[in-house]
This record gives structure tokens, sequence and C-alpha cells, in this order.
């Protein structure tokens, strides 16, 4: 039980309490209760209130009575040590180790017994701290206690307790028809319109209405404040994951029902973790408030727009009749959320990642309709971001390697299933092997080996790429180390970075660390960057570049080509090496669009001053028109595929190396 449910129950007016028959004891009870059982009910042994055995016998029997089906609930009278008569209600309720309870409510009765005067000034006198007012047949004010004078103020007829003249003639017509009436209404105290509970008995033998009415203003409030706390989210004041289920449970009624059709878009923002590592919560929490109002603003009046948690985020749509209208929603989104946002004094970009799902095409339940969505979300974030995809079967089977391969990830860290290979780096044209590229595996105890284009993108989503990316570098200087030791020429081995590793605060501060740990030599050691990386958000890129140069390691733009880096950047970025991407290797010779752009790149990077590698050279062919266009290294399968350490030391020893002729690993530590 929450603390403010507890709260709202003290709250309660009416007495309430809970018997535990079998132990004869009362192990719960409201203030209201705590009053009026002071000295009525049950007696306190050793700080217990326990109740008589006559009562226990009593409600044993009513227990029974429930067990065989006679009954669900019951009522019994009870009258206080002053006087007052309650109608108890009990209710049967669990007490945990099957044992069962009673929850019990006392609801005092004004129904006066005789038709005498002193029989009303005794109710006056029995209720005087409570709202208490006697009416006659119109209605008219007869009598009221001081404290119903202290909080409606003179009333002379019943229309007074009423704002609104409807109320008043709905609740007049109610009272003429019944004779108890127990409601909860809206009434008019002194301090304003309020929610109040009443009691109200009509006697036929006084001519009287007795009515009896409970402030329940504060136990409403709490009830919204509950209500919203269970429902919004604080964060953007958006409806929660308990709404959404709430309402895609009516939406597939409805559209079942009318034969209708309703959709969904599941989005996640991409990169948000990368904001909240670097730049705080604070900064992450006023970004996806600026995101949620801009969604909002992107939707149509008819959609509903739902936080989960964290930065996910559902639209439903309801009574859709093609899947353009969830699209163009979907492209409205991603449109308006991608333009920058002014946050902490910053212009943030962030983009979003869209999957579309819809009744019934693509599931006929709440859960797989997220669920669905949620895969082709995945899709279009594994796809490249800023993207949207409409569910297809397909994807369930992604969904599924992805959660598998999520999780086990984290176990795979702590028991590092991780190897690097290496895949020797060719000068052209004497073709000696003069560096390596690190190249993690994930050798995974049910799935075998897995590549990195699978398990890279999983670890940089769920920030494990941080752990990961350290222990690459760590075990890439000891492998150097081990090298080195054992007599080996030096070479120089590359790893490569990922964008949200690039983005971490102490990364420079990291790699020194573990040169200074390991004991390498920093000009054997380069790290592959990509353009898109670099660019993202150039300034920082500089600076955090110049850190890294200023240790002594060399820096390599990986994948060039692909990107869209400018010449202008290039130059200032403190580079040294630029590797083509290996699609323009591919078609050399056969494809004159890719030969030019080769042939250009090498001129500028001599021109520059930078050295070029061609990456996934595969055919001599490849290699005679790399050396006419004088590039200096390649890489690729024509000379060796990536091999482990032991491997890597065998080819060293064949291509080169003559002193390579142990097999040397490093620990795995
Ligand atoms: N078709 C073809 N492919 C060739 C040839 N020569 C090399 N390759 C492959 O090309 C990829 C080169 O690495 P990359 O472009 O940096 O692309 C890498 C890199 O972006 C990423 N990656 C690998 N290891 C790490 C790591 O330790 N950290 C991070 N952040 N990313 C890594 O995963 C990507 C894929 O790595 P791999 O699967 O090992 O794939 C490697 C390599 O096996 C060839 O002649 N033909």
């Amino acid at each position: 039980m929450t603390d403010l449910t507890k709260l709202l129950q003290c709250k309660m007016p009416l007495a309430a309490w809970i018997i535990d028959v079998e132990h004869s004891s009362v192990p719960w009870c409201n203030d209201a209760a705590e009053q009026l059982l002071v000295d009525s009910l049950g007696e306190i042994h050793s700080g217990r209130r326990i109740i008589s055995d006559t009562l226990k016998e009593r409600l044993s029997l009513c227990l029974g009575a429930v067990e065989e089906g006679k009954t669900l609930a019951f009522n019994w009278p009870f009258i206080s040590k002053n006087g007052t008569r309650y109608n108890c209600t009990g209710s049967v309720i669990s007490l945990g180790d099957e044992r069962k309870g009673l929850s019990v409510e006392a609801r005092p009765v004004v129904l006066p017994s005789a038709p005498q005067h002193d029989q009303d000034a005794g109710l006056l006198r029995q209720f005087k701290t409570l709202s208490f007012v006697i009416f006659d047949m119109d209605c008219v004010c007869v009598e009221s206690s001081d404290a119903f004078k202290t909080h409606f103020g003179d009333i002379r007829h019943v229309r007074d307790l009423f704002a609104v003249s409807g109320a008043a003639n709905s609740f007049i017509s109610r009272i003429s028809k019944q004779e108890n009436l127990s409601q909860e209404i809206m009434l008019s105290a002194l301090d304003g319109v309020r929610w109040h509970r009443i009691e109200v008995s009509k006697n036929a033998l006084t001519n009287k209405i007795y009515l009896l009415a409970h402030d329940i203003q504060e136990e409403r409030d709490h009830e919204v404040a509950l209500y919203r706390l269970n429902n919004y989210d604080s964060l953007t004041n958006l409806p929660n994951r308990n709404l959404l289920y709430q309402q895609l449970e009516s939406a597939l009624i409805n559209a079942r029902k009318r034969q209708r059709e309703f959709g969904i878009l599941y989005l996640d923002l991409d990169g948000f973790k990368v904001i909240n590592d670097n730049f705080g919560h604070r900064v992450g929490d006023e970004l996806i408030q600026r995101v949620a109002e801009r969604i909002k603003a992107s939707i149509p009046s008819g959609a509903c727009l739902y936080r989960l948690g964290g930065d996910e985020f559902v639209v439903v749509l309801e009574n859709t009749h093609a899947i353009e209208e969830l699209e163009n929603i979907a492209t409205s989104i991603m449109q308006n959320a991608s333009n920058t946002y002014p946050v902490a004094k910053m212009e943030m970009m962030i983009t979003a990642s869209i999957g579309i799902a819809s009744y019934p095409s693509h599931a006929d339940d709440v859960d797989n309709l997220l669920k669905n969505a949620d895969a082709a979300m995945y899709r279009a974030k594994s796809t490249g971001h800023n993207l949207y995809f409409v569910y297809e079967n397909k994807m369930a089977d992604n969904i599924n390697a992805h959660l598998t391969l999520g999780g086990g990830l984290r176990k795979a860290i702590d028991e590092e299933e991780f190897v690097l290979h290496y895949q020797p780096k060719i000068r052209l044209p004497d073709e000696a092997v003069v560096g390596a590229e690190a190249l993690i595996r994930w050798l995974h105890p049910e799935l075998g080996m897995i590549s990195p284009d699978q398990f890279i993108p999983l670890a940089e989503e769920s920030g494990l790429i941080l752990p990961l990316g350290e222990w690459v570098i760590r075990r890439a200087c000891r492998q150097l180390q081990a090298w080195r030791e054992a007599g080996y020429p030096p070479i120089k081995l590359s790893v490569n970075l990922s964008s949200r590793q690039f983005m971490q605060a102490d990364l420079v501060d990291m790699v020194q660390r573990i040169l200074q740990e390991t004991g390498v030599d920093s000009e054997y050691l380069e790290l592959e960057l990509t353009e898109s990386m670099l660019m993202a958000d150039a300034q920082q890129s500089i600076e955090k570049l110049h850190g890294f140069r200023k240790l002594g390691l060399t820096l390599s733009i990986d994948d060039f080509g692909t990107g869209y880096s400018s010449l202008a950047y290039l130059k200032k970025f403190p580079i040294q090496t630029l590797k083509i991407d290996r699609s323009f290797i591919h078609d050399l010779g056969l494809d004159s669009d890719n030969d030019a752009i080769v042939k250009a790149t090498v001129a500028m990077a001599n021109s520059l001053n930078l050295k070029v590698i061609a990456e996934g050279v595969e055919s001599r062919a490849q290699v005679d028109v790399l050396n006419s266009y004088k590039c200096q290294e390649v890489q690729g399968y024509l000379f060796s595929k990536p091999l482990c350490s032991h491997e890597f030391a065998l080819y060293m020893d064949t291509h080169g190396f003559s002193n390579l002729s142990a097999s040397i690993e490093a620990d795995y530590v």
C-alpha cells in the first residue's frame, strides 16, 4: 500500500477497520475507527486490540456462510458507548497465508426511533461535532448542528446547499422519491463548492428529513493526486503506460465491435542515453520535455501521445482507414522533432526512430500490437536512425535476436566472452606487414562467433559500449606489449572507436591510463574514427583529437567517403590517415566513377600530407590500380582475413618478420 493510500484511508470520515477473526484481533483501523472503538470494541492486550469471544463466534459463523457461498457481505448493528447507533458492513478479505478476515465499515444511523421533539434534540446533541441538519418535508431548514453552521453558514432551504439550481432540483426530486439516500455530491460550503458524502433519512412519522454531511474534498484531492501519480508522467505531464494500456484495451473493444482499425506509433529517441551520460540528467530531462511538446504539436488532434518512460513514447490513433494515416504522422514527427532544441543554453539535436503497427493487420491484441510496433522501431533504429518502419512479420525474429543478444551482452562482458582478431595492414609497393587492425568478436557460448556488426549497435544503444570499448583498448595494448616483450618488431595497432565512446568525457584520460598501465609507447596505438562521428560536433571533436595527439597517438578516419565530411573541416582535424571505404574499392577498375573518387581521394590526402589506406582489397587487380594511384597501404582478404593472435603471429612469421615464431597470447584479464 502506498503512503498516499494510507493517508487517504486515515482521512476517511467513516470508521473502518479490519478484523482478524481467527486471532480475535483488530490489526488495522483508521482514525475515525480509533475514536469510535476506543472503549466500545474489544480490549487492548499487550498493545493489541482483541475482540470478545462472543463477537469472534458470531463472525466465524458469518465467514463460514461466505465460504459456503451463501452470502458475500453482511451487516450488523453496533451501538457506541455514547449511544450512537451504527450499521456495520463487513466484507471478506484475504489476510495472507490463506487466512480470511473482515473489512468493516460503520455508518451512523440517523433515523430516530420515535416521533418526539426531544428525539431531534437528542440527535442534534449526538451529532454536534458533525455537519447535521434537519429539514421539514418542504426542505426548509428546521435546525442544524453548530458544526453544520460553521461549515455551511445559516441556510434557510436545502437549495442553499447547492451552487447550481439544476443540482438542487435533481436532489429534491430524488429525496421526494426515496426514504434514504447515500451519495457523494458537491455542496456549497462557506469556503467554496466542495465534495461531500451525505447520508439522508426521511421520516414520515416526524415529517422530517435528516441530513448528515461529511466534507470529503481532501479525500477527493488525494484521490486525484493518487490518480495523477499512477497515470501521468510527472516530467512531461503526458499520460503514462497505465493509461496507454487502458486506451488500447478500449480501442480494441471498439474496433472489434464496429469492425474498425486503429494503430500505434512506437517512438524511441536516437542516442538519448549519450546526451544523458554526457550532459547530465537535468539536461536530459529538459530535452525530453521539449521533445514531448514538439511531438504533441506534430500529431493530429484525434491522436493521443503517451510517455512510456525514458526516451520512449507511443502515439495512438483510433478509427484509421489506411496505414498511410499513421505514416503521415511519423513523417510529421520526424520532420518537427529533428529541428534543434534550445536546451541549457545549447542548440541540441535529436532524432527519433519510429515503428508502426496497426490492428487488425499486424496484431489482434494489445500486447502483440505494442511488441510488433517495438520490433518495427528497432528495425528503424538498426537501419540508420530518424526513420520509420511499418511492421512486417520477419521483424519479430529480429527483435527476439535483439533481446537475446542484448540480455546476453551484459553477462558476456562480465564473463569476458570476447576476443580480438587482427587483420594485417600491408605497405605498398613492397607489401610488408606494417600494422594491424584489432577487430572484436563475441564467442557466444550457444550462438558461436558473433560479428561486431550484430552486437556493437546493441552495445551502443545500451551504453555497454563504454566498458566494452575500454576492454578493447586495454586488450589491444596488452597484445602490443606481449609482442614487443617477445621481441617482435614494433607494429602499429589500430582500434575502432564507436560514436558513443568518442563522446565519453574522460576518454583521453582513460586511454592515457591504459598506456601507462600497459607500458605501450603511444606511437604504436592508432584510433579509427568515422567521419560522421567527427562531424556530429566538429568543434568538440577537434579538441578531443588534439588531446589524443598530445598523448602521441595516431588518428585515422575510417570508412572515408561514406559520410559527409567537408574538405575544409578535414584540414582542421589533426588526423594522419584516411581509410578509403571498401565500397569504393569493391568496383575499382570496373566503375569509372569509383575510380575517379579513389584517385582524387589519394591525391587530396597526399597533398594534405595524410597517409591513405584502402580497405577491403580482394584482388590483385585492385592492388595494381591502388599502386598506380600511389595509395600507401592496403588491407583486405587478398592478404589475410582477421586472425586470432596466434594465427597473426604465424602470418607475421611467413610475411616479413622472421623472428615471429612463437605464438603469443596476452593474458585475457
Ligand atoms: N568484404 C570484405 N570485408 C573485409 C575485407 N577485409 C576486411 N574486411 C572486414 O571489414 C571490416 C573492417 O572493419 P571496419 O570497417 O572498421 O568495420 C568494423 C567496425 O566498424 C566494427 N568493429 C569491429 N571491432 C570493433 C571494436 O572493437 N570496436 C568498435 N567500436 N567497433 C568495432 O565492426 C565492423 C565490422 O567488423 P568486422 O566484421 O570484423 O569486419 C571488418 C573486416 O573483417 C575484405 O577484403 N572484404
